[in-house]
């Protein structure tokens, strides 16, 4: 076991907004190499404990971190690997997709031969390509999610937090998000998502967590979440309804 290469180690984090405990001595351990689901209700510390992993929060108290790293004592080494996607991600509307992607791969010092090589495949595969010469502003909700993950993309990182991927997609545009993040895991890589399709968390995930006021209430494969829930047959919606109604 103390070999597993941890992708993501979260140890008693805690985030307090006034008196109000958003995050609860929350601790995480997330392996490499796999997509795991955090769920949770509406309020629950989902976007709070990701936006506290990409470093936007500051924790209160506890430690986070990144492949071994810490993200709060060294975090320019802990957030290299990571690339995050908000819900509602900042595209510049003024920008093509080049030029977008170029930008975010400067920001991270990649040089412009190498930005361009892999901005360009991105395009392609999230089929983005034929619109290249179109602004950012111009495009619909689902094309402005696959520039927001091509640019999360574009520096290789090893580990990908991302807040409701799927919102907004259509089913092909969804397929291909999809799609490129079972790739993306097949290649060692690690995938933290939060979404509210409990489908999406079934079939996608190896590994659940299941957040309520803050703590982790339930964590495991399907099938340990089952046997936590007492729905040894259920689906996980049935088991997600038992363990967030049991935890109200
Ligand atoms: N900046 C902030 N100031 C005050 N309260 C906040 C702030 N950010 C989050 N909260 C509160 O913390 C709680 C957790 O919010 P968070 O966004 O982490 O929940 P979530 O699990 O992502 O919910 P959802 O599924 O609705 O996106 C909520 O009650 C929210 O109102």
């Amino acid at each position: 076991m103390e070999n597993i290469q941890w992708a993501l180690e979260l140890q008693d984090v805690n985030k307090t907004f006034g008196s109000f405990k958003a995050v609860d001595h929350l601790t995480l351990r997330i392996g490499t190499g796999q997509i795991y689901a955090l769920l949770g209700p509406n309020g629950a510390g989902k976007t709070t404990t990701l936006r506290m992993i990409a470093g936007l929060l500051i924790p209160d108290g506890g430690e986070i971190q990144i492949l071994g790293q810490s993200v709060i004592s060294n975090p320019q080494a802990a957030k290299r690997p990571l690339a995050y996607l908000p819900d509602e991600p900042l595209l510049y509307g003024k920008l093509r997709p080049m030029e977008y992607l170029e930008f975010v791969a400067g920001l991270w010092g990649m040089n412009a031969t190498e930005a361009y090589q892999e901005a360009q495949e991105l395009l392609k595969w999230l089929d983005l390509w034929e619109h290249r010469s179109a602004f950012a502003e111009s495009y619909s909700r689902g094309m402005k999610q696959k520039l927001a993950l091509a640019g999360a993309l574009i520096h290789k990182p090893q580990v990908m937090i991302l807040d409701e991927p799927l919102t907004g997609l259509d089913a092909a545009a969804a397929r291909q998000v999809k799609d490129l993040l079972s790739q993306f895991v097949k290649d060692g890589n690690t995938v933290v998502l939060t979404t509210h399709i409990l489908e999406v968390a079934e079939r996608m995930s190896e590994r659940i967590a299941i957040i309520n006021k803050g703590q982790i209430i339930a964590e495991g494969s399907l099938q340990e979440l089952r046997l936590q829930s007492g729905e040894a047959q259920g689906t996980l919606e049935d088991v997600f309804l038992e363990l967030v109604g049991a935890g109200s």
